[in-house]
């Protein structure tokens, strides 16, 4: 074999997008260079896969499954998507929430590969060469998913490692709405960390040094979106797990002038509407008479009080009266105007110091059985990554005052939930109607089972990214967060006893899909989408990229 037919063999094999290992017949194994490389037997993809997933079978920790699953998604992407569609509900806490969280810790410990740009602020000079190394056109992606890693998942600041969430949701993206994984890039903006353990690491692979903030900080960012939105004019541009301040800056400063999505505030903010939709559906209310007790008032706390109070407003209330139906909850207890060094993004939410003067204080701060005694929640949120704060006594609590209250505790992974949903329903005696963000088995209690909704942003981001990419919307506007939502809370009857709020992960497709036209047709109502579809259902369904090997690529 010549030098030039082994380089071209060695290409072919290492590139997951082309490579069929087993699966390159006689012929193609010829003309490709590959002929003596590989057994003699041609597999199918359906073959291969199940050859996969029994190896799979035999691996008995999440993490080593990730693991195995990740070195399927360097070397052949077709058939990692392949398995991984076959196995959704299985399969999608090992390569995601919550398995994820576990990877990102010991990613630099256990550096393999990772396709993705890593792009650092010390040489800002090298995010352009660096996103050019792709090789993709003007035209070839779709979507760029990226992170700062300030606040992965709940578990802190993970530096480098973080680049494991950008290629997490990307795979969720494809899994669950046949996003095209050609066309995508998943990007590490290496600020450096202020992560002790790891700048203590000698295995650490990011930048050692701590966090960098400010102005260097904002023309990183800048930076980045410019040369992104260059390069890929078409590409929505995904921020995941970046730190409050910076989430909530990044996207009022620049959601008017990129294809910018924030997934923790925006696509949660929706799932946790459809979730809300669902509940009113069961006790018959309107957004007007929520009220709404968030715990945990970060990234996703106050994003999703947002898009709640928008709703109130949708069914009539003012801003202010919205506003007058949510509390916040924080570290320091209720959010009152009068602390010292509350964060912007609070601000709008605090209650007014003269209307809680009477509450009872515990260490000087008003907690959270207080609120729920006080303000008869017919929500009660949780995002504030501490595991067990919604105790018996605060659920006993929520139910003595209303009658059905929702309860979404949404922090993951699974060591941060504010309270498990089995202790939920029994706590409630089945009252409570309950979603989390994890993954969760059906729960009896009392003669019914309960069906545990997954309130996590994946169960609503997939089909709002292919809404987007069809319409080629230029913008994520609220009325395509809000369509999402509805086309998410549309596809479950939630009254049967113990019936879910949300619809089924296994479903994720078909329910991704249903989300996108409803996606794409808020775009061209709100005037942002660019391209027009005679039949829009087609145009959905053939846009979604299938795991098979295509004939004429070969
Ligand atoms: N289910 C889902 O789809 C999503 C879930 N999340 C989860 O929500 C949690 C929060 O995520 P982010 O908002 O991105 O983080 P964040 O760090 O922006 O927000 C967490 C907030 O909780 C507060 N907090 C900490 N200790 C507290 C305490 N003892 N009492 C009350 N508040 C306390 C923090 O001060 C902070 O404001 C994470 O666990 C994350 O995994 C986030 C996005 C989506
Ligand atoms: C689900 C998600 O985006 C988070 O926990 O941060
Ligand atoms: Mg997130």
């Amino acid at each position: 074999m010549s030098k030039q037919s082994g380089d071209r063999a060695r290409t072919v094999l290492s590139d997951p997008l082309r490579s069929r290992g087993t699966a390159f017949d006689y012929e193609q194994r010829r003309r490709l260079g590959l002929t003596g490389r590989l057994p003699a037997v041609t597999e199918t993809l359906d073959q291969q896969a199940s050859r996969c997933y029994e190896q799979l079978s035999r691996i008995d920790t999440p993490i080593a499954q990730f693991i195995y699953l990740d070195l399927l998604h360097d070397r052949n992407q077709t058939l990692y998507f392949k398995v991984l569609a076959d196995h959704l509900a299985e399969l999608l806490p090992v390569v995601y929430d919550p398995t994820v969280g576990q990877a990102i810790k010991e990613w630099s410990r256990d550096y393999r590969v990772a396709q993705a740009a890593f792009l650092s602020i010390d040489h800002v000079e090298d995010i352009r060469v660096s996103l050019e190394s792709f090789g993709l056109g003007a035209d070839d992606v779709d979507l760029i998913v990226c992170t700062d890693a300030e606040e992965i998942l709940g578990i802190g600041d993970w530096g480098v490692n973080g680049v494991e969430i950008s290629v997490g949701k990307l795979a969720v993206y494809t899994a669950a709405a046949g996003i095209n994984p050609g066309r995508v890039i998943a990007v590490s903006l290496d600020c450096g960390t202020n992560n002790a353990s790891l700048l203590n690491d000698p295995t650490y692979l990011g930048n050692r040094h701590s966090r960098v903030s400010g102005q260097r900080y904002d023309r990183f960012i800048a930076e980045y979106l410019r040369i992104a939105a260059e390069l890929f004019p078409n590409a929505i541009l995904h921020f995941e797990d970046f730190g409050p301040e910076n989430a909530r800056r990044i996207l009022d400063r620049y959601r008017g002038d990129y294809r910018i999505f924030n997934d923790d505030m925006q696509g949660t903010g929706a799932i946790v509407v459809a979730s809300v939709l669902s509940g009113m559906k069961v006790t018959r209310q309107t957004f007007a008479e929520q009220r709404l007790v968030v715990f945990g008032a970060g990234t996703a706390g106050t994003g999703m009080a947002d898009q709640l109070a928008a709703g109130m407003v949708r069914d009539g209330l003012s801003e202010e009266q919205a506003k007058d139906r949510v509390w916040l909850i924080d570290k320091h207890g209720l959010v009152v105007d009068d602390m010292v060094d509350l964060p912007g993004y609070q601000r709008a939410y605090a209650r007014a110091a003269d209307e809680v003067r009477g509450w009872k204080r515990t260490n000087g701060s008003i907690d959270l059985l207080t609120v729920i005694e006080e303000v008869k929640p017919t929500i009660l949120i949780g995002t504030s990554t501490v595991h067990g704060a919604f105790t018996e006594e605060v659920v006993r609590a929520l139910c003595t005052g209303v009658e059905r209250p929702i309860l979404l505790p949404l922090s993951n992974p699974t060591e941060r939930i504010e309270v498990m949903p089995q202790d939920a329903i029994d706590w409630s005696g089945g009252k409570a109607l309950v979603a989390v963000g994890i993954p969760t088995d059906p729960h009896d209690h009392d003669g019914v089972t309960y069906t545990i909704g997954q309130a996590n942003n994946s169960l609503l981001y997939p089909g709002l990214g292919l809404g987007a990419i069809v319409s080629g919307a230029t913008h994520i506007t609220d009325g395509m967060l809000l369509a999402a939502a509805e086309a998410v809370a549309s596809q479950v009857d939630p009254t049967p006893p113990g019936a879910s709020l949300l619809p089924p992960v296994q479903n994720l497709r078909a329910s991704s899909a249903i989300a996108a036209f409803a996606v794409a047709q808020a775009a061209a109502r709100d005037g942002v989408a660019t391209r027009a579809h005679d039949d829009l259902t087609q145009a959905v369904q053939d846009a979604m990229w299938q795991a098979a090997y295509p004939d004429a690529e070969a």
